[in-house]
């Protein structure tokens, strides 16, 4: 059996009106690759933050490897999950190489040097996402999808076990948001390591993901393998919008109609 990363005991969270989930019990084993879908206001980023630890929920608790996300320093939850935010605003005017070494950060040593080896993976992730000829570039100078590129290129140096993304598809052409989610995949689903991303697009989370949560923004909430979970009539549910479920090559899709 694999280990469990994360897991929610009776989670229920509301933001606003907004009932977000109501007593959600959920198991992120790693290895697995999870889709959070929903409607636009649903609390799909409210949730993805109340995971990474980053605000509180109303009841329930959240568990990393068995441990209360509450008790964990903040330097040791940057080691165990790397969030991708939606337009992150990076308040020092660095060079991509700069930014992306900063994802080293949980790792230093006490005196905050880098060593040889972050700066072999801040460079290894810009490589892996094809940015190393823009190393030098100032952050502010990026186009949106240079930009999203960087972000998955810092949260690959960061390296943590659990990776949290909020719609990691954002700004990405159909060639890069393919490529760039496979890259999160390899690195990601691994024996030690998982992968929680909110998505749009149902296609890229029937493509990648193992498993889903559905959120409908109301406190109903659905989960469980992708397989089971994906239906006509789920989908339906979800977003009030007539769909047909297709296999094309070997794979299912969805066409709202
Ligand atoms: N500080 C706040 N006070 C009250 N309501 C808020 C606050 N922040 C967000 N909301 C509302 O909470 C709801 C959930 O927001 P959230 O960003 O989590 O939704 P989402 O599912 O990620 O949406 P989207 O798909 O549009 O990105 C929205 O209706 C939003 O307007």
């Amino acid at each position: 059996m694999n280990a469990s990363l994360l897991s929610l005991e009776k989670l229920s969270l509301h933001i606003g009106s907004t009932q977000v989930c109501q007593a959600l019990d959920l198991d992120i084993q790693a290895g697995q690759c999870w889709g959070i879908l929903g409607p636009n206001g649903a609390g799909k980023t409210t949730l993805l933050h109340t995971l990474a630890g980053l605000r509180g929920a109303d009841t329930g608790r959240i568990l990393y490897a068995n441990r209360p996300v509450t008790d964990l320093a903040p330097r040791e939850l940057a080691r165990l999950r790397g969030v991708l935010f939606q337009n992150e605003a990076h308040s020092f005017p660095g060079t991509l190489f700069e930014t992306v070494l900063a994802g080293r950060h949980p790792h230093l040593g006490r005196l905050g040097w880098e060593t040889p080896e972050d700066l072999e993976l801040a460079r290894k992730a810009l490589e892996a996402t094809g940015l190393q000829s823009l190393k030098d570039r100032t952050v502010q100078t990026l186009s949106g999808g240079e930009r999203q590129r960087m972000e998955i290129a810092m949260l690959l140096a960061q390296a943590p076990d659990l990776a949290l993304l909020d719609e990691p598809s954002n700004h990405l052409d159909p060639d890069q948001q393919i490529l760039m989610l496979r890259l999160l995949r390899d690195r990601f689903i691994q024996p030690r390591r998982a992968l929680i991303m909110v998505l749009h697009d149902i296609n890229l989370a029937m493509r990648f993901c193992d498993h889903l949560l559905l959120l409908k923004g109301n406190g109903q909430q659905l989960s469980g393998p992708a397989r089971e979970i994906a239906t006509e009539e789920n989908i339906h549910w979800l977003y009030q919008h007539p769909v047909s479920r297709l296999q094309a090559k070997g794979t299912t899709c969805f066409y709202f109609l």
